[in-house]
């Protein structure tokens, strides 16, 4: 639900936008898709930021996980901005994976914005304001307004239809609180925020008298047994308490993204759903940050520093990375990851070479995490989280060769061989895969090795160019 309002401070009008997942009647975690890390729900630390051996979905890289969950904390507290951490490991040792459970361990209202450092590479805007798009799009803004609204539990909606059949309803709605019951004449359009809303009596409602806009706050706890059967997300409430007109707080958090684009000239907040959100001037942002600084000491707003997370940052060239050094400064910085898999390496577009790609002043200002290699234990149990996640049963004996052949191949690999191996064992009409389907499907599917082997024997019979296997090899995917 695209939610738009209006601020109006100081005579300026600033529009803001913000973007609520409404919450679906339909179950929706039956229907998401499973993704690379969709089994991963948090860091898996205890109070003292201590590593859980296996815990939310994360296995082992116990150090990492500490220090990420230090980082959280920090992030949490929201005092301190521009620090930059770098996660640097061997390819599969679980970086993406840290990254994606700090941003599940930040919860909702921190702005978490994740990017492939190759995004910024695009030809309908410079890089550097490609950047400057993700560190705005990972700072909230939290804005505070007085509203007058009408809250309390609904007693009865009724409707009169016109008797002959045409021309605009007309109704009343009762409501009330803990202390007092009032009617009010409803008009069609309040009737149809009402049937859009599907409000019925017992659920608890928030009526926002300027706007008219409604919302379902939950249902009433004293209405609990009214049916045998409640969805799933039903949220119960008290009925609430003192008048039902009250003067109230209200909370929009919003990113400096969504500002700027709200407020440049040549774009609307529709251009928030295209994605085609262009180039904005430098003025337009400073004007807002001006703006957004006098509200935070008037206590109108707060900011929230959130978390830019940039993979493969190794595809970063000098540019970006002078970028990202002065960026770091702002006041208005949110917290940096990154995470990259290269050791010493050229950084792009020179020839000099230098730890993990990254110019050494940039390196000289990071928090470094490393993670390490998986031991065979933790791999099977990576693998059987895996497994349950995609609903496969695998035999014990299964699971331990899937775990051989991921240690001696990739960890990446062995994940993949789940879902064909499960295939394989469903036509064989069995329920748990075995140590034959996971056979079977090693045999189908090669890895990496297998495939430079196999292109090494057959080398001549490929179009391209020859002998590259004896020279330098493309290092991933640069
Ligand atoms: N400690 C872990 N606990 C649970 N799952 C993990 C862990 N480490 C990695 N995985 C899973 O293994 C797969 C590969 O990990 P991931 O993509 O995070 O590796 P990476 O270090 O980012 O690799 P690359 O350097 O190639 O980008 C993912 O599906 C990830 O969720």
């Amino acid at each position: 639900m695209l939610e738009t309002f209006s601020v109006e401070f100081s005579g300026v009008l600033f529009v803001v936008s913000s973007i609520k997942a409404k919450v679906e009647v339909k179950d929706l975690t039956r229907v998401e898709r499973i993704g690379a890390h969709s089994h991963i729900r948090g860091l898996g630390l205890n109070d003292l930021l201590e590593a859980r051996l296996n815990s939310e979905g994360m296995v082992g890289q116990e150090e990492a996980r500490r220090a990420a969950g230090m980082i959280c904390e920090m992030i949490k507290e929201g005092k301190i901005a521009g620090r930059a951490v770098l996660i640097a490991g061997q390819p599969g040792t679980g970086k993406t994976a840290i990254a994606m459970a700090m941003a599940q361990s930040l919860g909702h209202d921190t702005p978490f914005t994740s990017i492939s450092a190759s995004e910024i590479f695009s030809l309908e805007m410079s890089r550097t304001e490609a950047l400057t798009h993700a560190f705005r799009r990972s700072i909230g803004v939290r804005i505070k307004e007085e509203a007058e609204v009408i809250e309390g539990e609904v007693v009865e909606i009724q409707i009169d239809r016109p008797v002959c059949g045409s021309g605009s309803k007309v109704g009343k709605l009762t409501m009330k609180t803990t202390e007092m019951e009032t009617i009010y004449d409803l008009g069609a359009k309040m009737i149809e925020s009402l049937t859009k809303e599907k409000v019925q009596e017992g659920d608890v409602i928030h009526i926002d008298k300027l706007t008219g806009r409604i919302s379902k706050l939950g249902r009433s706890f004293s209405r609990a047994r009214d049916f045998d059967a409640t969805a799933a997300n039903t949220r119960f409430v008290s009925c609430p308490e003192g008048e039902l007109q009250k003067h109230k707080e209200v909370v929009h958090t919003v990113s400096l993204h969504e500002i700027d684009v709200i407020n440049s000239r040549h774009q609307g907040f529709l251009a928030l759903f295209s994605g085609e959100t262009g180039e904005i001037k430098p003025e337009v942002r400073d004007q807002i940050d001006a703006k957004i600084a006098e509200w935070c000491l008037e206590k109108k707003a707060e900011l929230v520093p959130g978390v830019l997370f940039i993979d493969e940052v190794h595809m970063l060239d000098l540019e970006c990375f002078s970028f990202l050094n002065r960026a770091l400064e702002n006041k208005m910085a949110p917290i940096l990851v990154m995470a990259t898999n290269r050791g010493i390496t050229k950084v792009r577009g020179t020839n000099y070479k230098s730890p993990h790609g990254m110019p050494l002043d940039l390196l000289d200002r990071l928090l470094i995490i490393t993670t390490r290699p998986y031991t065979n234990d933790e791999i099977r149990l990576i693998l059987s989280i895996r497994c349950e996640e995609e609903d496969v049963k695998m035999e014990s004996a299964a699971l331990d060769v899937l775990a051989k052949i991921s240690a001696e191949t990739s960890l990446r690999y062995g994940i993949q061989l789940i879902t064909t191996a499960s295939i394989i064992c469903y036509r064989r009409n069995d329920e748990a895969v075995s140590v034959s389907d996971v056979e079977r499907v090693y045999s189908l599917f090669v890895d990496e090795a297998r495939s430079t082997q196999f292109l090494r024997e057959y080398q001549n019979d490929f179009l391209g160019d020859e002998n590259v296997l004896d020279g330098d090899m493309v290092m991933a995917t640069q």
